[in-house]
């Protein structure tokens, strides 16, 4: 008996030392880069198989998602380790941390979001290319939403969709506005797929005119017709549900603060009877010309968190301000933390689009060179439709505050799976001019 005991204990001893050697060779390889210490963040990897993920979820279904983090923040710091979703996670609710991430190419960090949240997304196929086709795919689908020809039409078309939806509203029932929403958005895509269709189906021109045409007549061999059709039509999907619960959230906010609300309406009043007497319609242009109205939807991308944060699989040890992750790691960067950090933010819980006035020259300025503001993420997979998904919002913003108030109904914010609302935002209407 003491002799099997003496043998248990050798070997237990001798694999400890083993794994003892072989953590500090690894961080023996990763120190000689680094002058300071690289240590696995402190944290829990909770149960076998499951994690934390259960804690987790609990905590993502209740109206404050980021208790979570938090209470790990405290205990551990701003970056530590968990398991969700089936595999060991850093989690950064670190902005520098997270913009690294971010930053990073795919020979470092690729994406790799858990498959059910990937069906929930949508499953885009930009997502899952990586190294120089994804940079190649990105840079055009940035540019081609970028293109003012682009922006023209869709303004167009969406104001056309906008108008002939708020003119079935009536005051005797109530008005759905994630319904409502979504419904604009369909449209929306049903647009862009028309005139992708129709480029590949006239004649590719020699001189390209537009990004299409870029795409369409690649001669690098890399980007065959079937990949041009799924990317363009798939990457509409990351968007697809962001843009209604954008507006959603926002109605929800400007509803609960009158004072927002009221300044929002006059700026965009005073620009409808200049135009007007004019005699000119309203041009995307203009749409990003109303201040205030670019405030809103920035403070909604601060509060509504619609993508709360980023999945990436560490390709390799990783070290990031002293903190390891390690290969085959998933590292979350957790935006949510940080837009509702009172050291980023005063009063964090609190609407109020003021806080942002003055601080940037303009709108995409917001959304990329500030690492505690990240709703469209960063670096390497920026989303390429930010400028679209403001255009979208203050189109839809400008038609509805200046042709109606109205009532809004109780209802609360869901924030998992996805974020939405409990009861659809449900409002009561009244045209402006009406008794
Ligand atoms: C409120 C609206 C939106 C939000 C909050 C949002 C947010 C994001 C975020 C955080 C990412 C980065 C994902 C990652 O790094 O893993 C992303 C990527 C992406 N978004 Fe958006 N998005 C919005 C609207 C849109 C719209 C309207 C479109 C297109 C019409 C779009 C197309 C894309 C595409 C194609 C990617 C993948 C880029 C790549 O991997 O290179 N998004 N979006």
């Amino acid at each position: 008996m003491d002799s099997l005991w003496i043998l248990v204990m050798t070997t237990a001893v001798f694999l400890a030392a083993i794994i003892l050697y072989r953590n500090n060779s690894r961080l023996r390889g990763l120190r000689s880069f680094h002058t300071s210490p690289v240590t696995l963040p402190l944290g829990s990897l909770g149960l076998p198989f499951i994690g934390e993920t259960i804690e987790f979820i609990t905590c993502a279904y209740s109206d404050r998602p980021e208790t979570f983090m938090n209470k790990r923040r405290r205990m551990y710091g701003k970056v530590f380790k968990s398991h969700i979703f089936g595999s060991p996670t850093i989690v950064s609710t670190d902005a520098e941390v997270s913009k690294v991430i971010l930053q990073s190419d795919a020979k470092v960090f690729v994406p790799s979001y858990p498959k059910s949240l990937t069906e929930l997304m949508g499953k885009s196929s930009i997502l899952l290319i990586n190294g120089s086709l994804q940079k190649r795919i990105h840079g055009l689908v940035g540019a081609f939403f970028k293109s003012p020809l682009l922006k023209a039409q869709i303004t167009r078309d969406m104001q056309k969709y906008v108008l002939e939806s708020m003119a079935n509203w009536s005051s005797d029932r109530p008005i759905y506005i994630q319904d409502e929403t979504k419904n604009a958005k369909k449209k929306m895509v049903k647009l862009v797929k028309k005139i992708i269709q129709h480029r590949k189906n006239s004649e590719i021109s020699k001189v390209p005119s537009d990004v299409i045409d870029v795409l369409l007549n690649d001669s690098s061999g890399q980007l065959t017709e079937d990949l041009i059709a799924d990317n363009m039509i798939d990457m509409m999907i990351p968007g697809e549900d962001s843009v209604p619960v954008l507006l959603t959230l926002a109605v929800k906010y400007l509803s609960d603060c009158p004072a927002a609300l009221q300044h929002l309406m006059e700026e965009n009043m005073k620009l409808k009877r200049l135009k007007e007497q004019l005699g000119e319609p309203l041009c995307w242009s203009d749409y990003f010309s109303l201040p205030f109205t670019q405030t809103v939807i920035t403070e909604t991308l601060r509060m509504g968190n619609v993508i709360v944060g980023v999945m990436r699989k560490a390709m390799r040890d990783v070290e990031i301000k002293g903190h390891l992750i390690p290969k085959g790691w998933c590292a979350f960067a957790y935006f949510r933390s940080v837009h509702l950090d009172e050291s980023n933010y005063d009063w964090p819980y609190e609407f109020n689009p003021w806080r942002w006035q003055g601080h940037f020259g303009n709108s995409q300025e917001k959304d990329t060179s500030n690492c505690n503001f990240t709703p469209f993420g960063g670096g390497q997979r920026l989303c390429p439709g930010l400028d679209l998904a403001r255009l979208e919002a203050s189109i839809f913003l400008h038609h509805f505050v200046t042709q109606f108030r109205w009532v809004a109904e109780e209802d609360t914010i869901v924030n998992f799976p996805t974020v939405r609302m409990k009861s659809r935002m449900p409002i009561w209407v009244k045209r402006t001019g009406d008794p």
